[in-house]
């Protein structure tokens, strides 16, 4: 081959391999593209189908608001909807490119939670029906609209609106919706977190700067004790614990024998020992929210029923020291003694009807102030307004069993009733076991014996387990105990002689009368 035709030979054989690259960029550039391509008119033919579709079979729309009317609380539904649509958003692979993601709800959370952008829709299916979600947001309010009030109606305004075909209609209104919330409401439960809620109730502006009219104001709970760290007798503990894991699913049983999905417990005992850490234990163990009832507080009857109307299922309501916090033994006696013996025992078996509380109450305006009364509380466990909801635990603790309405405290109102004692020897060793790391010691025989013979609630136990000294140790702290122990022996015994004493003394002087 000569020069001239080598060099055609070299240049043809260099423009088919450029040519070929050319070539192989091109289908690569063209698959990359048509991908996206074809994706983005996937969702732009998709949504056109579905209005197209719509001239043949008309769709409906159902539109949620984030916001309800001129009150700027956050509605529920729009709430559950947004966690149902986080799941669908998620799940719905390739269908929606624009995310809103937000800092998950609950502390210590590095996590983001995904939701649809604006204008963005995804299609859902139920039960062989198609359905679309869109998401959409309209302008803050105008600053002279009536409901331009709080940060709420400065913040945009969202929206969800649902479509479906006609023929759909019956199945989305009637199973889908519900289902949604359903759906939503036990995403939100597993996402959320947990509250601590009181009635002495501080500003109206959430967290958020948005504006609630809730009686309630919260704080996040976040109480470490459960039950593996509450000393107390092994067995009773498991059965508490049985019995709240029964409660909590027994929805069908509660169903099905026709009662409201609540339980009342009632924890009595002296002071320190454990009634508030049982309830920490209680609400850390069902995953609950908690509700913590300040009685004296709480105006009328009516303000009590509020109280019950906004707390949410999942929760335990609490009213602590029931004896302090109201008279429920006085007013009924002073009652009983104004009316003649059948209407005595005519009130006796209404005594949760809705008549005598009115009575009650109007009698407390006429004296000027306005409380809660026994039947108040009588209904507010029981009443039919209580049945609303459902999945509650009402808990009452009090130091004075003895001093409560019968009524209020009989099976079925509060249906089980804790004693919570003074430190036992099983909730010694146990306290031991925890505060220590110590499972025998040869100071255990000594304390056993004691506390056979002394009173010492688990509060005062585990103080004195509690090294109070770096290098303190396990012999130190039980010796303190030891040493708490014949104290509190010694006392009791000077008590009791100086009682005797007292005695001896008051029956001399009445012999000398006599
Ligand atoms: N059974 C127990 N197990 C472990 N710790 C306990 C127990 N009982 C009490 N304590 C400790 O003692 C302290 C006081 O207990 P708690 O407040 O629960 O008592 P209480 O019965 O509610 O008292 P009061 O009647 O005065 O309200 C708590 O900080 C708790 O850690
Ligand atoms: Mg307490």
């Amino acid at each position: 081959m000569d020069g001239a035709s080598s060099h055609l030979w070299s240049s043809v054989n260099s423009g088919i391999v450029l040519s070929i690259l050319a070539v192989a960029l091109n289908l690569l550039w063209q698959s990359l593209q048509g991908l996206h391509l074809q994706d983005i008119f996937g969702r732009y033919a998709r949504r056109h189908a579905r209005r197209l579709a719509a001239i043949v079979d008309p769709y409906l729309t159902v539109t949620l608001a984030e916001y309800d009317g001129g009150r700027m609380r956050r509605s529920q539904a729009y709430k559950e909807a947004q966690a149902y649509l986080q799941r669908a958003t998620r799940d719905a692979r390739g269908g929606v490119r624009h995310l809103k993601a937000e800092p998950a709800t609950k502390e210590n959370d590095d996590r983001l939670v995904v939701s649809m952008g604006d204008n963005e829709e995804v299609a859902d299916e139920f039960k062989g029906a198609t359905v679309w979600w869109l998401a959409y947001s309209a302008p803050p309010r105008e600053e002279n609209s009536p409901f331009y009030w709080g940060k709420a109606a400065r913040a945009e305004r969202r929206f969800y609106r649902l479509f479906f075909l006609e023929r759909d209609r019956d199945l989305v209104l009637a199973e889908y919706l519900p289902h949604v919330r359903r759906e939503g409401r036990a995403a939100m439960v597993k996402e959320r977190q947990r509250k601590l809620f009181t009635n002495i109730s501080g500003d109206s502006w959430d967290a958020d700067g948005f504006y609630c009219d809730s009686v309630w104001s919260h704080v996040v709970f976040e109480h470490p004790k459960t039950f593996a760290t509450l000393a107390m007798d092994p067995t009773k503990k498991r059965e508490i614990m049985d019995d709240l894991d029964a409660f909590k699913n027994g929805k069908d049983y509660y169903k099905r024998v026709g009662k409201a999905w609540k339980r009342g417990y009632l924890l009595y005992g002296p002071p320190g020992t454990g009634k508030s850490t049982m309830i920490a234990a209680m609400a850390n163990h069902l995953d609950y929210d908690v509700y913590d009832i300040e009685l004296t507080s709480v105006r009328t009857n009516t303000d009590l029923r509020k109280l019950f109307i906004e707390t949410t299922s999942k929760s335990i309501i609490v009213i602590e020291d029931i004896d302090c916090s109201l008279d429920l033994t006085g007013k009924r006696k002073k009652k009983k003694k104004n009316k003649d013996k059948d209407e005595e025992e005519n009130n006796q078996n209404n005594k949760d009807g809705e008549k005598k509380e009115d009575e009650e109450e109007k009698d407390d305006d006429k004296s000027g102030s306005s409380k809660v009364t026994l039947s108040g509380v009588l209904n507010f466990i029981d009443g039919l307004w209580s049945a609303c909801g459902g999945e509650r635990i009402i808990v009452f603790t009090t130091n004075h069993v003895e001093k409560l309405d019968p009524a209020l405290i009989r099976r079925g109102r509060m249906d089980k009733h804790i004693e919570m004692s003074y430190c036992c020897i099983e909730a010694f060793k146990f306290l031991a076991k925890i505060y220590l790391g110590v499972d025998a010691h040869p100071l255990f025989d000594d304390i056993s014996a004691l506390l056979r013979e002394v009173d010492m609630t688990p509060a005062d136990v585990a103080e004195n387990l509690t090294p109070k000294a770096p290098g303190e140790d396990a012999d130190s702290c039980l010796a303190t105990l030891v040493d708490a122990l014949r104290k509190a022996k010694e006392d009791a015994l000077a008590k009791k002689a100086a009682k005797g004493k007292g005695k001896e003394a008051a029956d001399d002087d009445s012999d000398d009368e006599e």
